[in-house]
């Protein structure tokens, strides 16, 4: 079933256009990535998509329910995260609950839902108390409060250190196995490929593809790489003859093969049967990175305020 259908969604500020005709649709139960750039437009996108924003152009449906006409019943459907959620300095993560609650006309127990977050001890901390991964959690408790079926996650695990957001990643893996559809704009790669059933990448405000993370890369898949120093004396003809093999060139002390098909396996048996070990052998395939370079032309990590996912 399709839970998000957007048509066409246009907006500009000034001459600016921010949001260029994006078409999208976001099935039951999955977890629908959008990926692009800082500045592409995908904020634009989701607030839009929430009712939040009025697009100049284009049309949206939640569960067949038009947010900008049917807003408060949308608002029941739809839990929203922030980019920024920031909270009074001094409000205390129960008294945030309390409040959003009082958003729903059916919240889920507030205390249940900071044990499963992992911040029930902290329920009587200030706002400005807690970590910057607390303050993510406790945005994700809000956006959750009201028992949402669709939870729209705006870059939660920006300024994250690792550690935390792999701990989100996790969390938004059991969010979805609850049953919510979850919309995820994210500018990291990794956090894209790893937890994403269904890609966006939008660039300028245009959607350039629609498809699985295993997807955009097979589209945009030249081919595989291996790199490795061999033990001995080495002859690219050895390699050259393999049906599998397209090209054998070196760089440095390495010897570098591009092909396609069984690669690895076709090289290392010849390599075995002539005694040459293949040592440091990396296997190199195409990334989502490479996906997005290929379909836009440019990097996605090169955003100004660009922060590399480690
Ligand atoms: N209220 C506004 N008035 C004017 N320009 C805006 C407004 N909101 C966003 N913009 C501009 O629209 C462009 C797209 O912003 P948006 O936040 O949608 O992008 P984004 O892809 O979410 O990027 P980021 O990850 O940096 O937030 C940016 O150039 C931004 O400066």
């Amino acid at each position: 079933m399709t839970v998000i259908e957007a048509n066409g969604l246009a907006k500009r500020y000034g001459d600016n256009v921010v949001v260029d005709g994006v078409s999208l649709s976001v099935k039951e139960g999955e977890i629908f990535g959008i990926l692009g750039p800082n500045g592409a437009g995908k904020t634009t996108t989701v607030e839009c998509i929430a009712g939040l924003r009025k697009p100049d152009a284009g049309s949206v449906s939640i569960m067949g329910l038009d947010p900008q006409r049917e807003t408060r019943e949308v608002r029941k459907l739809l839990g929203m995260q922030l980019q920024h959620s920031e909270l009074p300095e001094k409000m205390r993560v129960y008294e945030a609950m309390k409040m959003f609650s009082s958003f729903y006309p059916n919240p889920t127990d507030s205390d249940t839902l900071l044990e499963r977050l992992g911040l029930l001890e902290k329920r009587k901390s200030p706002f400005s108390k807690l970590s910057g991964g607390q303050q993510q959690r406790l945005s994700i408790a809000l956006a959750l409060i009201g028992q949402p079926k669709v939870a729209i996650l705006d870059e939660l695990t920006t300024g994250l250190d690792p550690s935390a957001r792999r701990n989100t990643w996790k969390l938004v893996e059991d969010i979805r196995s609850t049953g919510v559809t979850i919309v995820l704009v994210t500018h990291f790669m990794e956090e894209a490929e790893r937890l994403c059933d269904r890609l966006a990448l939008i660039d300028q405000g245009k959607v350039v593809a629609v498809d699985s993370p295993a997807g955009l890369i097979e589209q945009v898949d030249t081919g595989k790489r291996l790199r490795f120093r061999p033990s001995g004396p080495f002859d690219h003809r050895l390699l050259t003859d393999l049906d599998d093999v397209v090209d054998v060139s070196e760089q440095g002390s390495q010897i570098v093969v591009s092909g396609t098909g069984n690669l690895l396996q076709s090289v290392s048996a010849r390599l075995a049967s002539h005694d040459i070990v293949a040592n440091d052998l990396r296997v190199e395939q195409a990334s989502l990175e490479d996906a997005f370079v290929a379909l836009t032309g440019r990097s996605i990590e090169l955003g100004e305020h660009s922060e590399r996912a480690a």
